[in-house]
């Protein structure tokens, strides 16, 4: 009899687990207009680990400042790239998210760092589905603090106040896992088969110096110089300098593009900090005069088309390079929710949900 109580307990128990995944991206306005840009922008700089400067002086820059000029400029850059069904940024996600929802056999929910679909929704809902281990996945491939720790610490002290039975295992920056790599060298061969290119370009979105600095676990390696981030070091688990770096390498490597007819840049910064260098468009609009007429630009820091790829890369940069005397430009499309990548992402959250569960 006591033997049959104890086993009911540990099926119990065991029964009690279930897990679900809940993929973030970044998010986007309600709407193109400067009346949803402005709400949308003031959640997005008003966060300490994008503008990471105390509160008062954040405050003073986004609200007395930025604010005041940015949401109208924004709002016609995002009125450009708009689609019938919303934001690029969010139907892209939804239609990934989807694909791989298909593939998946636990339950799974969407969320955006800022705006909607929230965080807090999307842990409700897996919550409401009996889900109490979460996977959480930052849908980046680089770490930094702007993108994977400000979801991270968002999701954590949402789940102490909502949800404290919850547990969660964070996805970390997959840069450099090879299927990620396959899939993204795999997207730009597709690309070029019909562009005859004189230079790929690689431009991630930047981040100012001082975020790499902060994230340097070792407090001395990332000198943000010619040599540092080729440099083994525990400081490049966090260091999205050396994630992008390593991603172009790796990705350079697997398509044998030769040294000289590729170079890798940061874009989208903000007047003020010094950020990370060198600049795409400045970089974009040296390259006719260096005799590079035919221009392809890929963007791996974004698993999904948006403002920074659409109208940043695909629409402003082509038109300057054009201006500067370029001839041809390709605008390669990032993973979006093409079948292969959808695959190896559902791949990796079943490799997590069949994993053995502790009891
Ligand atoms: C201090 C400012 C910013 C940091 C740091 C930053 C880092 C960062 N951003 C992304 C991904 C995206 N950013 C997008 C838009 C965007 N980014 C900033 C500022 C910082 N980003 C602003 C003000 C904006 C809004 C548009 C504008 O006014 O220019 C987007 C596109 C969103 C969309 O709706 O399409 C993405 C995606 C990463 C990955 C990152 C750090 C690595
Ligand atoms: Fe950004
Ligand atoms: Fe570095």
């Amino acid at each position: 009899m006591i033997v049959v109580i104890l086993s009911d307990f540990r099926l119990s128990t065991f029964d009690c687990i279930m897990k679900g995944a809940l993929l973030v991206n970044l998010g986007s306005p309600k709407s193109p207009d400067a009346k949803d840009v402005k709400p949308y922008l003031d959640e997005f700089l008003m966060d300490k680990y994008v503008i990471d400067v105390p509160f008062l002086l954040r405050a003073f820059l986004v609200r007395g400042i930025i604010l005041r000029k940015r949401p109208e400029k924004s709002a016609e850059a995002y009125k450009k790239i708009w689609w019938d069904e919303g934001s690029p940024l969010i139907v892209l996600s939804k239609r990934m998210f989807a694909k791989v929802n298909q593939q998946v056999d636990i339950p799974m929910a969407l969320a955006m760092r800022y705006g909607q679909p929230s965080i807090l929704s999307g842990l409700q809902e897996l919550h409401d589905k009996g889900v109490t281990e979460v996977l959480l996945f930052p849908l980046y491939p680089q770490h930094a603090m702007a993108s994977t720790v400000t979801i991270e610490v968002l999701a954590e002290e949402l789940r102490k106040k909502h949800f404290p039975q919850m547990k969660f295992t964070n996805v970390p920056a997959f840069y450099n896992r090879p299927d990620y790599i396959r899939e993204l060298a795999n997207s730009i061969k597709k690309s070029l088969e019909f562009f005859e290119y004189d230079h790929l370009l690689f431009s991630y979105h930047g981040i100012p110096e001082r975020h790499i600095r902060k994230t340097d676990v070792t407090k001395s390696h990332c000198k943000i110089d010619g040599s540092c981030c080729n440099t083994p070091s525990p400081a490049h688990e966090f260091c999205y300098r050396h994630q992008c770096y390593e991603t172009t390498r790796q990705v350079v490597e697997l398509l044998e593009i030769p040294e000289g007819k590729y170079s890798q840049t940061f874009q989208s910064r903000l007047a003020g900090d010094k950020w990370l260098e060198p600049y795409t468009d400045i970089e974009i609009n040296k390259m006719p005069e260096k005799g590079i007429k035919k221009l392809a630009v890929v963007t791996p820091a974004f698993v999904a088309d948006c403002l920074e790829t659409l109208e940043e890369i695909a629409m402003e940069a082509n038109h300057q390079f054009k201006l500067n005397g370029g001839e041809e430009f390709l605008a390669i499309p990032c993973l979006n929710d093409g079948d292969d990548w959808c695959k190896t992402v559902a791949g990796w959250i079943n490799q997590w949900a069949t994993a053995e569960i502790p009891v």
